[in-house]
C-alpha cells in the first residue's frame, strides 16, 4: 500500500479547495499564475489561500516563462510559497538562475509525448530540485499544462532519475492506481481530473483521487 505517495492537487481556485485537498490527504498544493488559464489566481487570492496552510504542506507556485519582474512581484505578494514550478520553455540555465535568485526549490515541468522527449529530462536533472513529467500539450493548445491529457506511461516504466519526480497529465481516480503501478511514481499531480468544470475543483473528485492514489 503506497501510503507514502505524495499527491499534489494543482490549480486550486477557491479557498474551500485548500481544506478539501488537505482532508483528502494531499500534501502538495499548486497555485497557477498564468493569465490565460481558467485556474489563474490573483496575487491577493493566492496570499489569502496560502497564509493559513499548515506546516509541512508544500505550496507550489506554477508560472510559465515568468521573468524576474513577475517573479519578484509574485514572491513579494505571496510570501508563503515553498516551491516554484516552471511550466514553460525555461532553459536549464534559467532554472538555475531562478533557483539562485529566489532560494526556493524549483520543479521543472517537461512534456512527454514520445521517447525522444525523455532526453530533455536529462537536461534538467542536474539543475532542478524536482522534475514534473507531464503530457506534452497539443501544438494548438492555449495551456502548456492542465489539459487533462495523459501520455503513454510505458515510456517511463522502469526509468529512474537521480532527483524526485512527479507524474502528471490526465490522471483521474480511475487511472491513477494503474499509472502508479506501471511507472513506480511516488508523487502524482492532478488538476483537470478533480474538476467539475475548467477551474472548478470538486471535493468529491479530490477525495476519490486521493483515495485511489493513497491505497
Ligand atoms: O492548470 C493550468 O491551467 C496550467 C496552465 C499553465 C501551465 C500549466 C498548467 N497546469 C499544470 C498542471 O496543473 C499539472 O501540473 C499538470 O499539467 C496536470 O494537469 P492535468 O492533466 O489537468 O491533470
Amino acid at each position: 500500500m503506497p501510503e507514502n505517495v505524495n499527491v499534489k492537487i494543482c490549480g486550486l481556485t477557491d479557498p474551500a479547495d485548500v481544506p478539501a485537498a488537505l482532508l483528502a490527504g494531499a500534501r502538495t498544493l499548486g497555485f497557477v499564475f498564468f493569465e490565460k488559464s481558467p485556474r489563474h489566481l490573483s496575487l491577493d487570492a493566492a496570499a489569502h489561500m496560502t497564509e493559513a496552510v499548515p506546516e509541512g504542506i508544500c505550496k507550489v507556485a506554477l508560472t510559465v516563462n515568468a521573468d524576474d519582474a513577475a517573479l519578484d512581484t509574485l514572491l513579494a505578494a505571496v510570501p508563503f510559497l515553498d516551491m516554484l514550478q516552471l511550466h514553460g520553455s525555461e532553459s536549464p540555465a534559467r532554472v538555475a538562475e531562478v533557483k539562485a535568485r529566489y532560494g526556493l526549490p524549483v520543479m521543472k515541468a517537461v512534456g512527454v509525448a514520445d521517447r525522444g522527449d525523455l532526453a530533455l529530462l536529462n537536461d534538467y536533472v542536474t539543475v532542478a530540485d524536482q522534475l514534473l513529467i507531464d503530457a506534452k500539450p497539443p501544438k494548438d493548445a492555449v495551456l502548456p499544462g492542465g489539459n487533462g491529457l495523459a501520455f503513454d506511461w510505458r515510456l517511463i516504466a522502469g526509468r529512474r532519475w537521480p532527483k524526485p519526480w512527479m507524474l502528471a497529465g490526465g490522471l483521474t481516480a480511475e487511472n491513477v492506481g494503474e499509472a502508479i503501478a506501471l511507472t513506480g511514481a511516488r508523487q502524482v499531480d492532478v488538476s483537470s481530473g478533480v474538476e467539475s468544470a475548467p477551474g472548478v475543483k470538486d471535493a468529491s473528485l479530490i477525495n476519490a483521487f486521493c483515495a485511489a492514489a493513497l491505497t
